[in-house]
């Protein structure tokens, strides 16, 4: 069984429903991207997962385990990691505090990270250890909140847009972090609306549309379909990581 099994899930928010049956799965070390234009239902797919957008048909499951419909720390605690769009540093917290609030055991997901292993992640992080959240930039802030998820030694690390509004460099850098994670064995689920950057750093590409699945595959065969990619991908977002 899949690491992450999303079984025909709906969700709304208030009346208005934005999943519509959407299934998923994430095999173990696996990196996956959700595509879609602005709205097409990625950030939505990723609450529902982590249950802050609790679904009200279907299932999530992790690690065989139905998590649908618990609260979300629980399902924190079962080694789900989230970085929402909009980051959350603690502005008054330093880099080296912000990580310590996110630190949990390491339990069955392996040694676990330390900071230092997060600095040697993030070389720009280590320079910066002992700066205010508020004196980071807004791609060292992102990287911040990766790096403050890791410190809570996920199995699995829901990423909401990781490349968004960051200069070319430090997307680059973004990817390279995303390729280290893969190299120990994390499971990633990331929402892009870069196709270049989802590309480089995934294994497989599941695009949304109006919160329902159209296309669950390679890339190869995402590129194949100019049909699919045309329709539902913004084309302006192409920017070489
Ligand atoms: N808090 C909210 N309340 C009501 N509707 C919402 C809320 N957040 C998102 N929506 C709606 O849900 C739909 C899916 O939005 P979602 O944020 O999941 O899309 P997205 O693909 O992640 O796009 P973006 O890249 O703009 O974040 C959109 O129609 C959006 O307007």
């Amino acid at each position: 069984m899949s690491l992450l099994d999303v079984r025909d899930i709906d969700s709304s928010y208030g009346r208005a429903q934005v999943l519509h049956g959407v299934s998923m799965t994430a095999e173990a070390g696996q990196i996956v991207a959700i595509l879609g234009r602005n709205g097409a239902g990625k950030s939505s797919t990723l609450k529902a997962i982590m249950q802050l957008l609790p679904p009200h048909r279907g299932r999530v499951t992790f690690r065989d385990t139905d998590v649908t419909g618990w609260p979300p720390y629980r399902v924190a605690r079962t080694g789900i990691g989230y970085v929402p769009e909009d980051r959350r540093v603690f502005t008054q917290l330093t880099v080296r505090e912000n990580l310590e609030v996110g630190r949990r055991p390491a339990g069955p997901n392996g040694p676990g990270w330390t900071e230092d292993a997060l600095f040697d992640l993030f070389p720009n992080l280590a320079e910066r250890r002992d700066a205010p959240g508020r004196s980071l930039s807004g791609g060292e802030q992102q990287m911040l909140s990766v790096a403050r998820t890791l410190m809570g030694n996920p199995a699995l690390v829901l990423l909401d847009e990781p490349s968004e509004g960051l200069a070319p460099v430090i997307v680059s850098q973004m990817a390279r972090a995303i390729a280290r994670l893969r190299d120990e064995g994390l499971t990633v689920v990331l929402s892009e609306q870069n196709l270049a950057f989802a590309r480089a750093v995934s294994d497989r590409a599941l695009v949304l549309d109006h919160g329902t699945v159209r296309f669950d595959g390679s890339f190869d065969a995402l590129e194949a379909d100019p049909n699919i990619r045309d329709t539902y991908l913004s084309v302006s977002a192409t920017s070489t990581p």
